[in-house]
């Protein structure tokens, strides 16, 4: 199972979630997160990143132009979008997106389309609270394009066996507080991921 683990700060964080396995590292540009990251700190750390490691950037409510000259600037190679204001304009990005669907019930999952997304619970506070999907609206859906995020920890990822997600994505249960992350949990937390079936 790939892993994106989010809300990397420093280049430590980033190097131990390499070392772990992880796929993707996340970076948080949105400026009320406790895991906000400047952008040109972060192209410090996407410059000595190893090869074969995906560099994200997470967008809340931001314009098209905003996003294409971040990304640029701090060479992300892959946008993840919160648009609930609907103001990208899609066709106009210049990065490989991610669009996020933030899931309040089962209705929500009629927005897919046959595109990856990044699935995560909805909260009227933006992002990595550590809430969870309800995993049986899931059920009869092709989960195959979906990386799923909310909440998700050691204990819990054998719970994902047979939905087919493609990846997972994690913040809060790897930190030892937000804006850090923990090694160990790192390690723990992507060997569970590999044992999903
Ligand atoms: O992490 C943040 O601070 C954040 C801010 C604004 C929007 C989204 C954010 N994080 C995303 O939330 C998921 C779930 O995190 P968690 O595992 O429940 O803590 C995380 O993976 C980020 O993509």
């Amino acid at each position: 199972m790939r892993v994106k683990i989010c809300g990397i700060t420093n280049l430590n964080d980033a190097l131990n979630a390499v070392n772990a396995g992880s796929s993707a590292l996340g970076f948080v540009f949105y400026k009320k997160s406790l895991r906000y990251i400047e952008p040109s700190k972060a192209l410090k750390i996407v410059e000595k990143l190893p090869p074969f490691v995906q560099s994200v950037a997470l967008f809340v409510n931001e314009t098209t132009e905003y996003i294409n000259q971040t990304c640029k600037a701090s060479k992300m190679q892959l946008a993840q979008i919160i648009d609930d204001e609907n103001i990208v304009d899609y066709a106009a990005l210049e990065p490989k997106y991610m669009r996020v669907l933030r899931v309040k019930n089962k209705e929500s999952l009629k927005d897919l389309k046959d595109e990856y997304y990044l699935v995560d619970a909805f909260v009227e506070e933006f992002g990595g609270a550590g809430k969870r999907v309800v995993l049986e609206w899931f059920k009869d859906i092709n989960c195959s394009k979906l990386i799923l995020a909310g909440g998700l920890n050691c204990e819990n990822l054998k719970e994902l066996n047979g939905y087919g997600f493609y990846a997972v994505d994690v913040s809060s249960a790897v930190e030892v507080e937000k804006g850090k992350k923990d090694r160990d949990k790192m390690v723990e937390f992507i060997k569970r991921a590999n044992e999903i079936y």
